[in-house]
């Protein structure tokens, strides 16, 4: 702020016929002085940028840091639905905040000191002209309101369309093999490409108008220049002001000039981190349908029965379509109970309430006569193997894979419930346990296999299987099978599982069918098998009747695989009866 001052001082001071420098100083002692502030101002203004760089890319991390915890807390049906947009969140949102809050918070900070002590400087020299210099202020200030609050509205609808797109490319890209094999390319490209066509809209929007109003503010800034050198050189000429004086004010003018534009960019600025930050705020304040902090712990070593109380449910996306109608069923301590029914008819959809991904609507489900909403989420999920229909794997070793969510369990452990799933392909593998796996990089029984060991670590109380409908191949399928058969003979786990294959349906000690939303019978194999008329042996006819003749179909492979001693005398009887 000292330049415009010194500038307009060194004008007099050559232009006068008995030059003075102010406080008595020499020429050479005031350029000393005048250098020496000049680098106390360089080294404060690096100092700035730098601190205020780093600080803002530590309010970034952190926002990041905290938002991802936050999204992780969620209810699944939130993040997976893509509703919490919460890629976009993590990295649009969080930087735009960042920057706001710093960089352009200490440029803001910057202009307003830069304006106002330019305008007490101009007041100092000519009171008369710096009124003139601020007739432009008011109508500027306006328009920089109506223009922060647009962009504000702007910056919200880029950063929802932002969302969106990164939602479409995040679903194709990660289905890369079905749109390659339905050659749906073009179809991908113009689904992207009409989202990034909306983002560009809004970026035109931005940029008509924030040309329009950087362009007036320019025309009034250099209007208001003019006005002020015409009339301040009448005020020379009548020698009411110095040539140096009017030198310095006209500097001031511009340092002003330029402290308001930037302070109208800040304004703006900020208007956008406001935007992003009720985003950003949004999720992190957002309370999970499922609260993940409270409840009570479960003891590891806690064994009870599972029941599903009068349960009603529907997937709180699709209100109104009841997906489970006042059902009733009962896992006890140690029994298998396979659920089976027609596709679609809400099997999955147990499991899922199960593990707590949804509540009930009505009715509950307790575990040892204990409501399980009453528990913490994640302790009550500590206690569940859970073994999902398509295995997700997690890039990294394979041991890493099956001791996931598990970073205590020992080599011996994580190798013996390799064993006990039927994994002996990792032994064949060049690095054993080590090799690192991707996502895909595994056969489907592979990842299957891998996903019980992974379930068996936790040495669950509870064990929920769905099974796969995908079809394996005889031995793989074996593999699997003689797997989940060691888990029903040898331990006191209480299994539900979603049962597709005739061979694991034979296997559980008792046999429930959902229809309609409600289970319509149950028994074992052998008494469902024997009923005249039962709904199960329909759907059991239907699925072979599927199986293509001349392929190993379901009671292929279901006589195929010697079953449990129990229920190998109900398999004579149901390939008889079938
Ligand atoms: N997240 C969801 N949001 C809304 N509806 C859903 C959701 N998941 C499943 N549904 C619907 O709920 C119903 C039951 O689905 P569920 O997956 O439980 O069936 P399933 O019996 O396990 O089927 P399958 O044997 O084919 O796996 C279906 O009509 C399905 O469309």
């Amino acid at each position: 702020m000292s330049i415009p001052f010194t500038i307009g001082k060194l004008i007099d001071y050559f232009t006068s016929t008995q030059p003075q420098i102010p406080l008595g100083l020499s020429l050479g002692q005031a350029s000393v002085l005048l250098l020496l502030m000049f680098t106390a101002g360089a080294v404060a203004n690096a100092g700035r940028a730098m601190l205020m760089r780093i600080s803002g890319q530590r309010i970034v991390a952190q926002l990041r840091e905290r938002m991802y915890g936050a999204a992780l807390r969620q209810e699944v049906e939130f993040v997976e639905r893509g509703e919490g947009d919460v890629i976009s969140r993590l990295s649009v949102d969080s930087s735009i905040v960042g920057e706001s809050v710093t960089q352009n918070l200490s440029d803001g900070l910057r202009s307003i000191v830069m304006a106002s002590a330019g305008l007490g400087a101009m007041f100092y020299i000519s009171p008369t002209l710096t009124l003139l210099m601020l007739t432009v202020v008011p109508p500027v200030s306006l328009g920089a309101v109506f223009y922060g609050r647009y962009l504000k509205k702007l910056s919200n609808r880029t950063q929802e369309a932002l969302g969106e797109m990164t939602k479409v490319a995040q679903e194709s890209l990660s289905a890369l093999r079905t749109v390659q094999a339905f050659d749906a390319l073009p179809q991908e490209q113009r689904k992207f490409d009409q989202k990034v066509g909306k983002v560009l809209d809004l970026a035109r929007k931005e940029a008509v108008a924030s040309g329009i109003f950087f362009g007036s503010t320019g025309w009034s800034g250099n209007v208001t220049l003019l006005a002020l050198l015409g009339y301040g050189g009448t005020l020379v000429s009548q020698g009411h002001i110095s040539v140096g004086d009017l030198t310095s004010l006209l500097l001031y003018t511009v340092y002003v000039g330029s402290g308001l534009q930037m302070l109208t960019s800040f304004f703006a600025s900020i208007m956008r981190g406001v935007g992003a930050g009720v985003r950003i705020f949004e999720l992190l304040d957002r309370q999970p349908a499922i609260p993940s902090e409270s409840g009570a712990e479960v003891d590891p070593s806690r064994r009870g029965p599972v029941r599903f109380e009068n349960v009603s449910f529907e997937y709180p996306s699709r209100k109104g379509v009841e997906i489970l109608k006042n059902l009733n069923l009962e896992v006890k301590v140690g029994e298998s109970v396979a659920i089976v029914g027609k596709s679609g008819s809400g099997k999955s959809s147990i499991n899922a309430l199960l593990m707590r991904y949804y509540d009930p609507v009505k009715g509950k489900v307790t575990f040892d006569g204990q409501d399980i909403r009453e528990f913490k989420p994640s302790s009550w999920r500590s206690i569940i193997g859970v073994v999902p229909q398509d295995p997700v794997l997690f890039t990294g070793t394979i041991a890493e894979n099956i001791a996931y969510g598990n970073d205590n369990a020992t080599r011996e452990q994580i190798e013996a419930a390799a064993r006990e799933a039927n994994c002996e392909f990792v032994w064949g593998m060049p690095k054993g346990f080590d090799t690192e796996i991707g996502r895909l990089s595994l056969s489907g029984g592979q990842r299957q296999r891998l996903a019980i060991a992974r379930a068996l670590l936790k040495k669950p109380a509870i064990l929920a299987l769905d099974e796969a409908t995908s079809s394996l191949d005889a031995s793989s399928e074996h593999r699997v099978n003689d797997a989940i058969d060691k888990i029903l003979r040898s331990r006191q786990t209480t299994c539900l599982i979603v049962a597709h294959r005739l061979s694991t349906i034979a296997r559980a000690e008792k046999i429930v069918v959902l229809e309609d939303g409600h289970i319509t019978e149950e028994g074992t194999f052998r008494q469902l098998v024997n009923k005249e008329g039962s709904r199960f042996r329909a759907l059991m006819a239907a699925q072979l009747s599927a199986a293509t003749p001349g392929e190993p179909g379901l009671i292929d492979s279901a006589r195929s695989h010697p079953a449990t001693p129990t229920t190998s005398g109900a398999h004579a009887s149901t390939e008889a009866q079938l």
